[in-house]
């Protein structure tokens, strides 16, 4: 068992004892937040037919060459064409042909003139400007032409996607599965916050965080509710969830102390212990191990840091089980508008808020920092990685960042 080790050697780890989870096929109206599963060409021109972008008339651009105010084009309507109808007839020189907006571009016309620049008369429109060729023309294929890539193994399903999908004609879509998570809380002094709270008793707020966080991931979250601090009772959880889910998360009892049961229970399942403790604070004692090929993660109980520990290391893994191309948040650099008084003998993460601003990143602080502290997490956007032995941090130095989410855009992931 590997341990103290850094965050990256828990990614690297982690990274490799894991895989996707199997594919499958959702039908497109659940497909947002799946992720691609193989490559997708489309089978089809998007738009399949050169189509009129405008209510108007389908014309000759050649016949109008010479048409000026004074001297007007005549042209005669033969036919009219809604959107979704096929013309009849063809455009020759002399005739135009009536479009409504979506409709084919009839066979001979190259160009649409639309209502308000004609004027009518019965079966004729008159036109007093010379027009171009193609320039009111949607063109086959300029969307998306026949074999092209239109999305890579490893997407996300996101909104956009979805509806190009649907416009190639794709109804079931291949995906991964979606992943399944057990959450586990473990704690004596653990109630559900619907029951009354008892002296010396607190409410279980990791697991609701942790199941929110899950949800807007795009997994399955499977409540394994709070068991006490007891081996056999946790061993007896453990083996549900591991039968229940993909991927198993516990918070609380991983630390030292006397009822910190939960590394015991993992050897008695006879898991195999990756690693205990990352350094980093908060979320340290975090552990990871495996049993059946499926995955362990043992997290602080503190709810900031089960929280931390749970972007910084849980997430990445997550991502990779539900397929996705890209797992690590990105990094950057940026000026700290606030300052933060101790000194960090171990690497630690701040919570904080990043903004852009002139081409420049600031990031301030989202309040108090200690690993109990939830309200800080709600408006954080990012965590300042501190490396140990810093001092004290000054308003206006540059800090690094791993920014975790837009959370502006009311999107927690
Ligand atoms: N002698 C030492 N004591 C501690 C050390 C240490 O190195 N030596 N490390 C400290 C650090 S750092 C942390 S973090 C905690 C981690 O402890 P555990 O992961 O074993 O967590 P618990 O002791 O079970 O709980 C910690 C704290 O969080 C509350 N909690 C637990 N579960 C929940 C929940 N589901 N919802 C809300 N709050 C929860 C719990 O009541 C405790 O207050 O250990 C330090 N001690
Ligand atoms: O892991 Mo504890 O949250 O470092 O303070």
């Amino acid at each position: 068992m590997k341990t103290s080790i850094s965050l990256e050697e828990a990614h690297a780890i982690l990274g490799e004892l894991v895989q996707p989870v199997k594919p499958g096929y959702v039908s497109l109206f659940a497909a947002a937040g799946r992720v691609l599963c193989r490559d997708i060409q489309s089978g089809v021109n998007l738009p399949a037919f050169s189509k009129s972008p405008l209510d108007g008339y389908a014309v000759q651009a050649g016949d109008t060459q010479t048409a000026s105010r004074s001297q007007p084009v005549v042209l005669e309507v033969i036919e009219e064409v809604r959107a979704g109808y096929v013309p009849q007839r063809k455009v020759v020189s002399g005739t135009a042909i009536k479009v409504m907006t979506g409709a084919p571009v009839p066979e001979g016309a190259d160009e649409i003139i639309k209502y308000e620049d004609v004027v009518r008369e019965n079966n004729h429109i008159s036109l007093s400007y010379p027009l171009q060729p193609g320039k009111n023309v949607i063109k086959a294929g300029e969307d998306v032409t026949l074999g092209e890539m239109i999305a890579c193994r490893g997407a996300l399903l996101n909104p956009p996607l979805v509806g190009l999908l649907a416009a190639v004609g794709i109804a079931q879509v291949p995906v991964y599965e979606k992943v399944k998570v057990a959450i586990l809380s473990t704690g004596d002094e653990l109630v559900d916050p619907a029951t009354a709270l008892l002296p010396g008793k607190i409410y279980n707020s990791n697991l609701h965080s942790l199941n929110a966080f899950c949800s807007q991931l795009g997994t399955e979250p499977i409540s394994m509710g709070i068991v006490p601090d007891e081996k056999e009772a946790i061993v007896a959880r453990l083996g549900q969830a591991l039968s229940a889910a993909d991927l198993v998360i516990t918070t609380g009892g991983v630390s030292v102390g006397d009822y910190d049961v939960v590394p015991d229970a993992l050897e008695a399942i006879g898991a195999e212990i990756a690693f205990w403790k990352v350094d980093m604070k908060p979320g340290s004692p975090v552990i990871a191990a495996r049993y059946n090929q499926k995955l362990i993660i043992g997290l602080s109980g503190n709810p900031a840091a089960a929280f931390i520990t749970f972007d910084l290391i849980v997430v990445p893994l997550i991502k990779k089980m539900m397929g996705l191309a890209e797992q690590f948040p990105p990094k950057i650099s940026a000026i700290l508008t606030d300052s933060f008084n101790k000194p960090s003998q171990q690497r630690r993460f701040l919570r904080a808020r990043v903004q852009r601003d002139n081409e420049m990143n600031y990031v301030k602080l989202t309040g108090e920092q200690s690993n109990g502290v939830l309200k800080s997490m709600i408006d954080c956007n990012a965590l300042i990685d501190v490396p140990a032995g810093s001092g004290p941090l000054i308003a206006g130095q540059e800090v690094s960042a791993v920014v975790l989410r837009n959370a502006a855009a009311g999107i927690f992931i």
